[in-house]
């Protein structure tokens, strides 16, 4: 379904996050071309693909980690790189490698992130890690550590944008629960998320993208506006560019 901006409940608005062309090559090969997208607030977008499809370097791509990239990118209709510093301040980013320190404890990992000690606590009690706080992460399990990373979304004042990639790797069935419904109430608050995962996210109005719907050439596609039509599916409130 390609949306337009009379169907967003805050087209009056510039979106958070907007797409425009996006082409990313690894190696000489093109991975996904002529991406577009936009990312409102209160919004969630889930990138799907196979092993392989891109989706870890697109996220990588829109938060600034991966800078070969063709098209346009805006935050809060600043092009990148120039909105680049202003995205980072709003942004939240776990990684596929969920960036836990396993020499450190989950105390001394939250501390990390500027979490008091009674936030920290909070946090880790949060994601079911009562009592294991002052363990060394390499003595946790992968899903433990999984936890420790995901503990950073309870914390105060958290970032308007979340972009987490494969946030449910590992977790246990009550584990995905929690995270959707943290995930749930941030959206509630009008946050904005944009995650990968492989297995079905239990978010209403889920909007996807599949990469497997842009994988054509850049150099055959870049400028090809019919190439944008149909890349965006579901009913959430992004608005697409085509
Ligand atoms: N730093 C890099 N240098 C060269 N090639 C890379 C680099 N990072 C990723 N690639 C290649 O880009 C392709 C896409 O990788 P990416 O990690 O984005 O895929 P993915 O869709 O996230 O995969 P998965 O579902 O397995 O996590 C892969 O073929 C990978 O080998």
């Amino acid at each position: 379904m390609t949306l337009t901006a009379s169907d967003s409940p805050v087209a009056a608005g510039s979106p958070l996050l907007s797409v425009q062309g996006l082409c990313c090559e690894r190696d000489g090969r093109p991975l996904f071309d002529g991406l577009s997208f936009a990312l409102n607030a209160g919004c969630a977008i889930q990138v799907m693909g196979a092993n392989g499809a891109g989706k870890s370097t697109l996220i990588r791509t829109l938060i600034g980690s991966v800078s070969d990239f063709r098209g346009e990118i805006h935050w809060r209709g600043q092009a990148f790189p120039a909105g680049l510093p202003s995205m980072r301040a709003e942004l939240l980013y776990i990684g596929h490698n969920a960036g836990v320190r396993r020499g450190l404890t989950p105390l001394e990992n939250l501390a990390w992130y500027g979490a008091t000690e009674k936030e920290a606590f909070e946090a880790l009690a949060a994601v079911g890690l009562f009592g294991f706080e002052d363990l060394l992460c390499r003595q946790l399990s992968a899903g433990q550590n999984r936890r420790v990373a995901l503990a950073r979304l309870y914390l105060p004042d958290p970032a308007p944008l979340w972009v987490l990639d494969e946030p449910l790797a590992a977790l246990d069935v009550a584990g995905v629960e929690s995270l959707e419904a943290r995930m749930r109430a941030h959206l509630e608050n009008d946050g904005s998320l944009l995650l990968t995962s492989h297995q079905p996210v239990n978010i209403p109005a889920l909007s996807r993208i599949d990469l497997a719907d842009v994988q054509a050439p850049c150099e055959d596609r870049f400028d090809d506006a019919a190439a944008l039509a149909g890349q965006v599916r579901g009913t959430a409130c992004e608005v697409h560019h085509g």
